[in-house]
């Protein structure tokens, strides 16, 4: 576990670094603006000073010069100051940009894999504001580097007046280092679970989202409500724990800076009174003992570096998931022959599918049947390589899956599926969705087969009614569905249950179009007698594993495969 979390974490500093890489000429015009100005406020205490002596000698002529530059270095940074704010919004918005795009990218290439791996919400979380938190990592750097400036600065500028200052300020120094240090881990520590626990939250309230009509039936709100909070009571604990180590760390530094500015300006007035020092010279030490101290700015940076942190590792999570690979093979010409060889799939560390075994000729169907659980859709997912098997191999036309490119397997294998997703924005750019588009007549083909054709001719707008516009029941969405399946027939239809909310009536009518005259090869997940008895042979899965490959009608007199239907 402790394992796991390291590699975790050096994932994400590698992912921060690479992002401040990317943005490095911002990052380091960012660091200039922000050494400027420093520089601006190293030079003005030892012109005040200078001043101030001028001012005291009575030579106000000289000092009329002096003045005017104190007043450019006041003026100066305050103008680079602004620009900085602007070049640090437009840097992190540019690697915020860059970082979701690559996330969006990968999440959808890892498919499936990235969204079981994850909680929608969650992902969503780190898509968005995790992120935007990891985009802020090249400004951020740049500002905490530039910050060492001022007190590095502060320091030689003590050593500049007199050695002793510095060696004064020097003494004190390794406590506000361990202060700094202590700080930065706690910080870090805390940042990090109150991310996982917003995480947590927006996972539990888009899963109530999702079933908000089940919440609604079941009366169940405010359980609901409070499961959804129930992880915001350490979300609290964790920002009073941010603001404790904050607090702690401001009294620490509040105590121990204002005691190494005494110890300076005391060595200070010290060698005033021996004469080594002007009152110039004082005045300009009391300053840079506070530009020495500078840690507030450091702790700001140190804070925005951690929370830049810890999301970088939730992002780098993310992109941990791996891309699905995808082969360099050409689908040869051939039937759509899809064979299952000794084909087992794992999931929560349990064997779903064992051992499958079984060969679908090209052109033929095949009928997938079983009790609820016993693995048909696991079965349908690794036929059309929605997941990869833990063992086994799936091949179409004698090609394994997975050496094939993704447009051949994509355009050879069709899916429709029992809540399909209306992707396309309008109806008919849902029907139209897919490796290739087609067109218009082949659109409404389609949807004739699939039934869908009336309804839709009804809607508002016809196949141009935006899917937002265009509320429909469930039986109404898996006729798209499987429009959209039609419309793009490749060498293999895998229909996972995508009939289960149609009448009786409608899917006699769409299974006829489905087996009608060179119907590429089709596989079933059948929980109706009358699609089962509609395929050429039907795969009977009970626990995982094969209980008998043969035609319905056959199967049909064991009382037990009746009892699958319930009949
Ligand atoms: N991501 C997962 N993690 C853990 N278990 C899973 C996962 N996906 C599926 N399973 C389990 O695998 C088994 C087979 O699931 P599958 O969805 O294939 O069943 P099915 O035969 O299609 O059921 P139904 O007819 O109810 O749709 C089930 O016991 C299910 O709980």
């Amino acid at each position: 576990m402790a394992h796991t979390r390291t590699a975790t974490a050096s994932a994400g500093d590698r992912l921060l670094l690479g992002t401040a890489r990317h943005n490095a000429g911002r990052a380091a015009a960012l660091a200039l603006l922000a050494v400027a100005s420093t520089g601006a406020a190293l030079l003005l205490p030892v012109t005040l000073g200078h001043t101030l002596d001028l001012l005291l000698a009575r030579r106000g002529a000289d000092a009329g010069r002096w003045v005017a530059l104190c007043a450019l270095l006041v003026a100066g940074p305050a103008a680079l100051d602004a620009l900085t704010e602007l070049l640090t919004g437009t840097t992190a918005a540019r690697a915020t940009a860059r970082l979701r795009h690559r996330l969006l990218g990968h999440v959808l290439a890892a498919g499936p894999q990235a969204t079981g791996r994850f909680p929608p919400g969650d992902l969503v979380t780190r898509l968005v504001g995790n992120a935007a938190d990891t985009g802020t990592a090249p400004a951020t750097l740049a500002h905490a580097a530039a910050s060492v400036a001022g007190p590095v600065g502060g320091i030689v500028a003590l050593g500049l007046i007199d050695p002793w200052l510095a060696l004064a300020f020097l003494a004190g120094a390794p406590l506000l280092a361990a202060l700094l240090h202590a700080f930065t881990r706690a910080s870090t520590d805390c940042v990090a679970r109150y991310q996982q626990l917003q995480g947590d939250i927006a996972g539990r309230l888009v899963e109530a989202l999702d079933g908000a009509r089940t919440i609604a039936a079941a009366g169940t709100a405010a359980r609901e409500e409070a499961r959804i909070l129930r992880p915001l009571p350490g979300l609290s604990r964790q920002g009073h724990r941010m603001w404790r180590v904050q607090g702690r760390s401001t009294a620490q530094a509040g105590t121990l800076v204002p005691l190494l500015q005494i110890t300076v300006l005391a060595v200070a007035g010290l060698r005033l009174s021996q004469g080594l020092l002007t009152v110039g010279d004082l005045l300009a030490a009391s300053r840079y003992a506070v530009l020495a101290t500078g840690v507030g700015m450091l702790v700001g940076h140190l804070n925005a570096a951690a929370r830049a942190r810890a999301a970088a590792a939730r992002t780098a999570e993310v992109l941990a998931v791996p891309e699905v690979p995808y082969g360099e093979r050409r689908l040869p010409p051939g039937p759509g022959t899809l064979e299952l060889r000794g084909v087992s799939v794992v999931r929560g560390g349990r064997r779903v599918l064992h051992e499958v075994s079984v060969t679908v000729p090209g052109g033929t169907s095949l009928a997938v049947v079983g009790r609820s659980g016993s693995g048909k859709s696991v079965l349908a997912q690794a036929a059309g390589r929605l997941t990869d098997p833990d063992a086994g191999t799936v091949l179409l036309d004698g090609v394994p899956l997975p050496a094939l490119r993704r447009d051949d397997l994509r355009r050879a294998v069709g899916h429709a599926f029992a809540r399909p997703a209306l992707l396309g924005g309008t109806v008919g750019g849902t029907i139209g969705f897919g490796a290739v588009t087609p067109g218009r007549k082949a659109r409404e083909a389609a949807a004739r087969a699939a039934c869908a054709h009336d309804f839709v001719r009804r809607l508002p707008r016809g196949y141009d009614t935006p899917c937002a516009d265009a509320p429909l029941s469930g039986g109404e969405a898996q006729r798209l569905g499987l429009a959209r399946a039609f419309a793009h027939t490749g060498r293999l239809l895998i229909l996972d249950d995508a009939t289960s909310s149609l009448d009786t009536a409608t899917e006699r009518r769409v299974t006829a179009a489905l087996h009608a005259a060179a119907a590429p090869t089709r596989v079933l997940i059948a929980h109706r007698v009358t699609t089962a008895a509609s395929t050429d042979r039907v795969l009977w899965l009970h626990e995982g594993e094969v209980r008998a490959l043969a035609p319905h009608a056959e199967l049909w007199r064991d009382p037990q495969y009746r009892a699958v239907f319930d009949a």
